[in-house]
């Protein structure tokens, strides 16, 4: 009985789940052996060439990035200033200590003697000589750095390492200016900070920092004393002189001072210095709670500074009486006020800092706190010097990435802009010239020299905002309220100050002044309106870099695709040459097919009783994806079989390529029945039209997996074949749907024989010889209805059949090896059937010419057949 659509699409999916199910009436097939899929060139580009990562979105650099200065402002500050160059080196200015007293009571001494040893008489002349030759030489000990000119200078060894001859003397120069011992503070602020001052009158903002061993002199230059006031004094001075020459004053400065120290090595803190300040705390580079001072005159600031000062962490060491323990910033920030509509975004800051300056355990003797002190002093100064070296080394090789050392200490933090060269610094080097201070001289002039090929690139303006002067611009009105109402101090930065008060536009601003009630939602909005810009020019950049990637990737999509196009075309040639390698050897050895898992075609005829029963499996070569099983069920007359094709067009769709072995069934009725492939993946079953104690079926099957197992015939077909009769089941057929090629059922020899086996194919196939001779006969049986309704069919087949023996004995004695499929020989064989001579014979008979009937029918049953192949698209 034949199994229904169920249990063959049960089976179907079990097959495809790798466990094919086997019929005791069926062979399995088995098709090329699964091979692992390849994996695809993209695959392997991707395996080999990661594509890079696209970055992510850099929102937190373009929430920093700069916005540049607003043309007005550029205007308004290039008439009124000197053009500043594009570029502009790392000015670094050295300043030599004088001897200390000491010293200088010492070389006196020495003077004198000389000088009173002068006076004996009578000398050796050649003794006199030996002893000028050696001060000479100790004279030039004393002091061990030596100015050549302002911008370089000498460093002698002392005599200890001259006569051990481990070092020679060096020369340092390229400085800005080398200020000698006898300089004054006049004349350093003269020469170093003035300038800086004025550039930051006109709105641009600078950093001094000074650096050097401990009691080089750093503090003396910046902060000075009452009677020789430094540099932070004398720009106060300055900057409130330029105010008060100015007719109306249009600005306002604040200054805040603060200090980072460790306690005990406990960890680097902030502590504002001002009057009432305190601990601070950076977030995000910014330091939050310092409060900015208002300031309006020079002596009112510089008595903050020094009451700053008086709160600042020193000590005393050997080297230094009153030494640093902290690092010191000064910053005193310019706002322009409101009325000044071309500096409205002005916002200069001058920085001052004063480093502790680096110590040499032997030579300060610390200990306990000192020594933990100096440990942090000596680690912020390397990290500052590390700094400052990583961005000349960015500068020199763009390749060498800016190593992000500020991260290693707060002060550093803070300094970052000035640190990576976005805002331009000043630095001022201090050195003592004793002899004893040789290594800490030397030190400093290897570390700095090369710090002086710095350049600062397109130096940020402070008309330029970023995200940190944008918080203390936000601020900034409420400064001004509070100046109004309490004038001394006010909260800069951060939430410490939001806390404090409400935002500027929450309230009415101070009746007191009226200048700073204007401020201003359209200077804001302005303001804003420049921000926003520059933040969509950054976003465009962002978007171009991301269409650069994506075009790339894009290209190497491309390539790939070619790549794989390359691999198929190589695939398909190479699948052409393994099928006519396939075709070449198939001939050879049956076994070879076997082995190369190729389509086994297998007939079977089977006899019911199985008393005479035999069953052969042929294999044969296919190049196909698919196969067809037929089974047959012969009666007593095979070619009734045939003529049970009740759809025309079956035996045509079933693409017969062999049957190799038939073996009737002892006491059963043969019934035939054809199996085929469909173009579909579906299992479809076609009971073909019973006629008599015939029966056919056709199961129209198709495997997608490896295997195919003949059905069993039904319980109902059992019934309706003639125990009698031998049952024959042939399986089966393949055909290559791809290239369309069908093999007829008796095309053979598939192959020479070279084994018993194949004998036995020769035989199977003299047995099919004989089966169609049983089919070219059948139609002489007793007509059934069926039968009578396909009478021309069975003509036509009849006629087909004999052509196919006369076909099967003229290839038996040539052999061919090229592969036929059976459609195409049945098509041809059709055609052989003189379908267009019917139609000439039926144009004839319009011409008054008589036929005979049974030409006339076989003109009918023909076309039937050619509109029938026609429908199934075999043409
Ligand atoms: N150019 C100078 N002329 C006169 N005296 C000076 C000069 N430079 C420094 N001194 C004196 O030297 C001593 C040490 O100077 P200072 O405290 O400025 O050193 P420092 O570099 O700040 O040391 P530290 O790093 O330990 O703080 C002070 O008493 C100071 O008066």
């Amino acid at each position: 009985m034949f199994e229904d659509d169920g249990e063959a699409i049960n089976r179907n999916r079990k097959m495809e789940n790798g466990s094919p199910v086997q019929c005791p009436n069926t062979v399995t097939v088995r098709r090329n052996p699964p091979r692992r899929a390849r994996a695809t060139p993209a695959a392997k580009a991707a395996e080999s060439n990661p594509p890079a990562a696209i970055s992510s979105f850099p929102l937190q650099e373009i929430l920093a990035m700069e916005v540049p200065q607003n043309p007005k402002d550029n205007s308004s500050s290039s008439s009124s200033s000197v053009q500043t160059p594009l570029s502009e080196n790392l000015k670094v200015y050295l300043r030599v200590r004088p001897l200390q007293l000491k010293n200088l009571k010492k070389s006196r001494n020495a003077d004198d003697q000389n000088s009173r040893s002068g006076h004996v008489w009578p000398q050796n002349p050649q003794k006199k000589k030996v002893t000028k030759e050696k001060n000479v030489k100790k004279k030039g000990c004393d002091a061990c750095v030596t100015i050549n000119d302002d911008h370089s200078v000498t460093v002698c060894p002392p005599m200890t390492l001259q006569e051990s001859r481990r070092s020679k003397s060096e020369v340092y120069e390229g400085f800005s200016h080398v200020f000698s011992t006898e300089s004054s503070q006049g004349e350093v602020y003269g020469k170093m900070v003035s300038p800086l001052v004025e550039d930051f009158l006109k709105g641009k903002s600078g950093m001094l920092t000074a650096l050097g061993p401990s009691g080089s002199g750093k503090t003396h230059t910046i902060f000075g004393s009452p009677r020789d006031p430094g540099m932070v004094p004398l720009a106060l001075q300055h900057i409130f002189r330029t105010e008060s020459s100015d007719s109306q004053p249009l600005r306002s400065y604040y200054l805040s001072i603060f200090e980072i120290y460790s306690e005990k090595g406990k960890g680097e803190k902030m502590y504002d210095l001002s009057a009432d300040g305190g601990e601070l705390t950076m977030q995000q580079y910014t330091i939050k709670g310092l409060k900015e001072v208002f300031i309006s005159k020079a002596g009112e600031a510089e008595s903050l500074v020094a009451c700053a000062m008086t709160k600042r962490a020193t000590a005393i060491t050997n080297a230094n009486s009153t030494s640093s323990r902290s690092q010191c910033i000064i910053n005193i920030r310019r706002v322009a006020n409101q009325d000044e509509v071309e500096d409205t975004l002005n916002c200069a800051v001058l920085t001052i800092a004063d480093l502790a300056g680096a110590e040499r355990e032997k030579r300060t003797g610390n200990q306990g706190t000192r020594l933990l002190e100096a440990n942090f002093i000596n680690n912020t100064s390397m990290v500052f010097g590390l700094c400052l070296r990583s961005l000349f080394e960015h500068q020199r090789n763009p390749k060498k990435p800016l190593q992000k050392h500020f991260h290693n200490s707060l002060l550093t933090k803070y300094l970052r802009d000035y640190l990576e060269g976005k805002k331009r610094m000043t630095l001022m080097l201090t050195v003592k010239a004793g002899e004893e201070d040789y290594l800490d001289t030397t030190y400093l002039l290897r570390q700095a020299s090369p710090y002086m090929k710095i350049k600062f690139n397109n130096v940020v303006e402070p008309s330029n905002i970023n995200k940190r002067q944008l918080q203390t611009l936000f601020t900034f009105e409420e400064q001004k309220r509070t100046k109004y109402s309490v004038p001394e101090a006010c909260s800069t930065e951060g939430k410490g100050h939001q806390e404090e008060g409400p935002l500027p536009h929450e309230e009415p601003l101070v009746k007191t002044d009226c200048k700073a009630t204007k401020p201003s939602h359209s200077k804001m909005a302005e303001r804003n309106h420049l921000i926003m810009q520059n933040f969509a020019k950054a976003i465009w950049q962002v978007l171009k870099q991301y269409r650069d990637k994506l075009k790339s990737a894009e290209n190497e999509n491309q390539n790939l695709r070619e790549e794989i196009k390359n691999e198929k075309i190589r695939y398909f040639e190479l699948e052409k040459q393994w099928k006519n390698s396939r075709c070449s050897t198939c001939s050879n050895s049956k076994e070879d097919y076997a082995e190369a898992a190729s389509i086994k075609v297998v007939t079977s005829f089977e006899s019911r009783s199985g008393l005479d029963e035999h069953r052969f499996n042929g294999v044969h070569e296919t190049n196909t994806n698919s196969f067809i099983k037929v089974k047959e069920s012969d009666g007593s007359s095979p070619c009734e079989d045939i003529n049970n094709f009740s759809e025309p067009g079956e035996v045509e769709e079933a693409h017969i390529n062999r049957v190799d072995e038939t073996t009737p069934r002892n006491g059963c009725k043969t019934v035939k029945k054809f199996m085929y492939e469909e173009a579909d993946d579906c299992c479809l079953t076609k009971n073909s039209t019973a006629f008599g104690t015939l029966q056919s079926r056709i199961l129209v099957k198709y495997d997608s997996c490896s295997s195919v197992e003949l059905d069993k015939f039904s319980e109902q077909d059992e019934e309706s074949t003639s125990p009698e009769s031998p049952s024959q089941e042939m399986s089966f057929i393949h055909c290559d749907a791809h290239e369309c090629e069908t093999q007829s059922v008796l095309d053979t020899p598939l192959y020479q024989p070279t084994s018993e086996k194949s004998e036995r194919d020769i035989s199977a196939l003299n047995e099919d010889k004989e089966f169609l001779a049983k089919l070219s006969d059948s139609r002489h049986l007793p007509p059934t209805e069926d039968f009578a309704s396909s009478q021309e069919q069975k003509h036509n087949i009849d006629v087909h059949c004999s052509e196919l023996r006369a076909d099967i004995s003229s290839k038996l004695e040539k052999p061919k090896r090229r592969l036929l499929p059976a459609s195409s020989t049945l098509l041809r064989d059709f055609s052989n059937m003189h379908v267009e001579d019917d139609i000439e014979v039926s144009k004839a008979n319009r011409n008054g010419k008589k036929s005979a009937k049974g030409e006339k029918i076989r003109t009918q049953g023909n076309i039937s057949l050619m509109r029938m192949l026609k429908g199934n698209h075999l043409f």
